[in-house]
């Protein structure tokens, strides 16, 4: 590692500052490791739902990845929001060369019910991307369509962990049960053995952007040099902080809160 742990993350942006990017580069930055980011689309959205996607022309995005990569050390990266196929082959191609823990939020629609991948790419990320992965984080109907099954309780989501790295070839899947009713149980699955992560569920409908945030933090932790569960255990941490004392912002899905680990510190 350089002086400073790299992150990377390779997403869509959000202007309103809550999910994508933006997320991304916030907690990179608040968990203390140098934050990068490639776009893929410019996504004109906010808490209520998206308005409209440019999609970065492909040989800027070339661009982009060419100019990190060919100069800037990189610990760990993250893929967030790839809207078609062509972005992801380039993306396949050029992340090959990393050989650093890579991190995929397999996004598909935002929070707000949004579509932010085209369908017949769903397929591709699966057969493509997936095989390429250290971690995948789907929620469950991301894991869902995934496996091609409905996931309904946590011995569904065990059994879609083991489908997703032994039948699909992930390196190891983090399934996030925000969705689901009662506690927030997250189960990850290395290949190996099963862990899970349970909170209390907080009362609240801001929670914008918090798949983002997950992912990053445990890009930013694994950036570090953690283990891959020390990292989900303590990004799993620092999102139920964010979520805990997320904003109130917007008429819509409010955002998390980044600084929720020094909100922490002042209550102490
Ligand atoms: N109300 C809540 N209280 C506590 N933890 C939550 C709550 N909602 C979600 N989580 C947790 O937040 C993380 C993100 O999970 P979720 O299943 O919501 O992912 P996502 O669907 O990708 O995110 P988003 O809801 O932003 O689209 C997980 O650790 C999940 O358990
Ligand atoms: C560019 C972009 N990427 C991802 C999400 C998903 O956000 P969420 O974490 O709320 O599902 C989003 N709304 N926008």
């Amino acid at each position: 590692m350089s002086q400073v742990a790299c992150a990377l993350t390779i997403a869509g942006t959000d202007p309103s500052g809550g999910a994508g990017i933006q997320a991304d580069l916030k907690t990179f930055q608040e968990l203390k490791s140098y934050g990068m980011s490639v776009i893929t689309s410019v996504v004109a959205q906010n808490t209520t739902g998206v308005g409209a996607i440019h999609h970065v022309p492909l040989d800027i995005i070339k661009e982009q990845l060419d100019s990190v990569l060919s100069d800037m050390p990189i610990d760990a990266f993250k893929t967030g929001m790839i809207a078609n196929i062509d972005m992801m082959k380039l993306i396949a191609e050029k992340i090959t060369s990393i050989q650093k823990p890579y991190i995929m939020d397999p996004v598909m629609v935002a929070t707000s019910g949004d579509a932010l991948i085209e369908e017949k790419a769903r397929d591709y990320l699966r057969e493509n991307l997936l095989p390429l992965t250290t971690l995948v984080t789907p929620n469950l109907s991301e894991a869902a369509f995934l496996i091609e099954e409905k996931i309904t309780n946590i011995d569904e989501m065990k059994q879609a962990a083991v489908k997703i790295v032994d039948d699909l070839g992930a390196g190891a899947v983090l399934i996030k049960g925000g969705h689901l009713e009662g506690e927030a149980t997250d189960v990850l699955y290395d290949g190996d053995s099963f862990h899970s992560f349970t909170v209390k569920r907080i009362p609240t409908k801001n929670t914008h952007g918090t798949g983002c945030t997950y992912s990053a933090a445990i890009t930013a932790y694994l950036s570090q040099g953690m283990t891959l569960y020390q990292a989900v255990e303590k990004a799993k941490h620092f999102v139920t902080a964010a979520i805990k004392y997320s904003f109130p912002l917007g008429s819509g899905n409010g955002p998390t809160n980044h600084f929720a680990l020094r909100e922490e510190e002042t209550v102490k």
